[in-house]
């Protein structure tokens, strides 16, 4: 079995470039078909979604546009847990067919903020493609419309996830070992 090394953690290889790609074949086509005639704008999740959303917008045959932002901490004074708030959109949503582009749903806790966030600015209606869904650890309700692959709890590495910064450029997704 392949494994990789960062920094103090082993990881083994899980799913190969092969397997993720075809999955990635799969949602383009629905996404090309469903999105016809709509002029949507992709909105990316930096950093780990940017793998996904280069290889799933080479296969975007609709007109579209294409953005990238950011989910970014800040200090609140909710006792909730960490807050995030979406950096970087410039463009103007309202009455668009917006396409959120995500690496990883985990929580869902990310994936319901952006939602709830994007809502307030009156898009015309909102789609979710996410390649990664880890359906046991899903603590919030979320609407996901285009799931590429459904995966244990286990934390994984590579495909645009880091485990501390690093792995994020390897074309394959390793678990982590246990131990
Ligand atoms: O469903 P959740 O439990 O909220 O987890 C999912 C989020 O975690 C990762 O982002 P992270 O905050 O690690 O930032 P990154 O994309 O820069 O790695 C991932 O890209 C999602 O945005
Ligand atoms: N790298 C990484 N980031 C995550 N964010 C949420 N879940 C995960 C995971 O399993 N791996």
């Amino acid at each position: 079995m392949k494994t990789v090394k960062i920094k103090d953690k082993e990881f083994e290889l899980f799913l190969t470039q092969e397997v993720i790609e075809k999955a990635i074949d799969d949602i383009a086509e629905k996404l090309n078909k469903d999105l016809a005639g709509k002029d949507p704008l992709f909105i990316c999740v930096l950093n780990g979604s940017f793998m996904y959303a280069s290889e799933l917008m080479k296969r975007v045959t609709v007109p579209s546009e294409v953005s990238f932002v950011k989910m970014s901490s800040y200090q609140g004074t909710s006792s909730s847990g960490k807050l995030k708030e979406i950096y970087g959109l410039e463009e103007d949503i309202t009455d668009r067919t917006i396409v959120i582009v995500e690496d990883i749903v985990d929580t869902g806790y990310t994936m319901s903020l952006m939602l709830e966030q994007l809502a307030c600015d009156s898009p015309k209606e909102i789609l979710v493609t996410t390649l990664l869904l880890k359906p046991d650890a899903l603590k919030h309700k979320v609407q996901l419309d285009y799931v590429a692959l459904e995966i244990p709890s286990d934390f994984i590495v590579g495909y645009g996830l880091d485990y501390d910064g690093y792995g994020r450029n390897l074309a394959d997704i390793y678990k982590i070992k246990n131990s």
